[in-house]
């Protein structure tokens, strides 16, 4: 059966950052799972429909590497559906609900820690965040709105320039904010007293995984004794580093950093593009998930109550073993 065109584009999304940022692709990927079951059309087999829905999992997980919330995401609907019994029509039904649940979820997690995070905002505080986080964002608005933030130090972030994006969001709701240079940090950062960023993946040991520069501005702000706490919703915790899997990192095309045209002539030349780091523990003062705030070295007790269910299969075939037993196709 063809996949819905709806659910390709989706995909493309994903893989060309219209749709980007760790919560939004989560909630894309359970859309797209939605959609997919929706529009079903093949054998009315439970076999059938479960192999179909199996090849839209692995093409939605197959279009960004470093994220865990698109995995955490189908994980999360295919699980159910891998548990679930009756015809194609109830199986579709625990599909589009179980995405609905997700979506929703993820959603209110978004505003709980915008609630949880802003407590943590020192009064007159001085913000620095690098990228565009919807999450970190949420405790950035939130705490504005509670009188508590002056001023707001938003990065560029080369090369894809997403602290436009987060200048735009903060901006519309009237929160102060100042752009600069990804290379001024360190500059700036006598003048900041807290840093708020947000997390792609965190692995169990605390570590967090966010977009490329985030170490560097981390380790420039324990330098200067000043606080980072990083805004994540707990499933973008990584189940299989429990077993010590690493986070793959993301390289993007060179052409977001020079045109086409430079490298043809410059062939000599290799550019890299990184698109994420690794921000170890030591350098964050604290998590803000929906559920409260931690340390960062207690991750692992996040994991082990989200995910403890799938330690024996992460142990017995990795993350796979979970997507692919009984719903999915090797
Ligand atoms: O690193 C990025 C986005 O990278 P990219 O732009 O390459 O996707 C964000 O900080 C996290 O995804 C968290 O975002 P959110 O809090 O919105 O999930």
């Amino acid at each position: 059966m063809e996949i819905p065109a709806k659910v390709l584009e989706i995909a493309e999304g994903i893989k060309t950052m219209r749709i980007r940022g760790a919560g939004r692709i989560a909630r894309a990927a359970a859309e797209a799972l939605k959609i997919a079951a929706e529009n079903y059309k093949g054998p009315n087999d439970p076999g059938e429909f479960r192999k179909y829905m199996s090849r839209i999992a692995n093409l939605v997980i197959s279009t960004r590497p470093t994220a865990v919330s698109l995995p955490n995401a189908v994980i999360y609907v295919m699980y159910n559906l891998g548990k679930a019994s009756g015809n194609v029509e109830e199986l579709k039904r625990i599909v589009v609900s179980t995405a609905e649940k997700f979506i929703e979820e993820s959603l209110n997690a978004v505003k709980k820690i915008g609630m949880i995070g802003a407590r943590r905002i020192k009064d007159n505080a001085v913000v620095l965040t690098h990228c565009h986080s919807t999450a970190a964002a949420s405790v950035i608005i939130t705490a504005y709105k509670m009188g508590k933030i002056v001023k707001v130090y938003s990065t560029e972030t080369r090369p894809f320039y997403q602290g436009r994006i987060t200048y735009k969001h903060l901006s519309e709701h009237g929160v102060p904010v100042t752009q600069i240079p990804d290379s001024a940090v360190r500059y700036i950062m006598n003048e900041v007293d807290q840093v708020v960023v947000g997390a792609d993946t965190i692995a169990s040991n605390g570590a967090v995984v966010n977009k490329i520069g985030t170490s560097q501005v981390a380790l420039v702000a324990h330098e200067a004794r000043v606080r980072v706490f990083v805004a994540a919703e707990t499933y973008k915790f990584s189940p299989a580093t429990l077993i010590g899997e690493l986070v793959p990192i993301e390289f993007r095309p060179p052409t977001e950093i020079v045109p086409q045209e430079w490298i043809d002539k410059h062939r000599n030349v290799e550019v890299l593009n990184p698109a994420f780091d690794v921000t170890p523990p030591e350098y964050i003062d604290a998590i803000i998930t929906e559920q409260g705030v931690i340390p960062p070295q207690s991750a692992i007790l996040v994991l082990l109550e989200r995910f403890g269910w799938a330690l024996e299969k992460i142990k017995q075939g990795g993350l796979g073993k979970i997507l692919f037993e009984e719903t999915l196709e090797e």
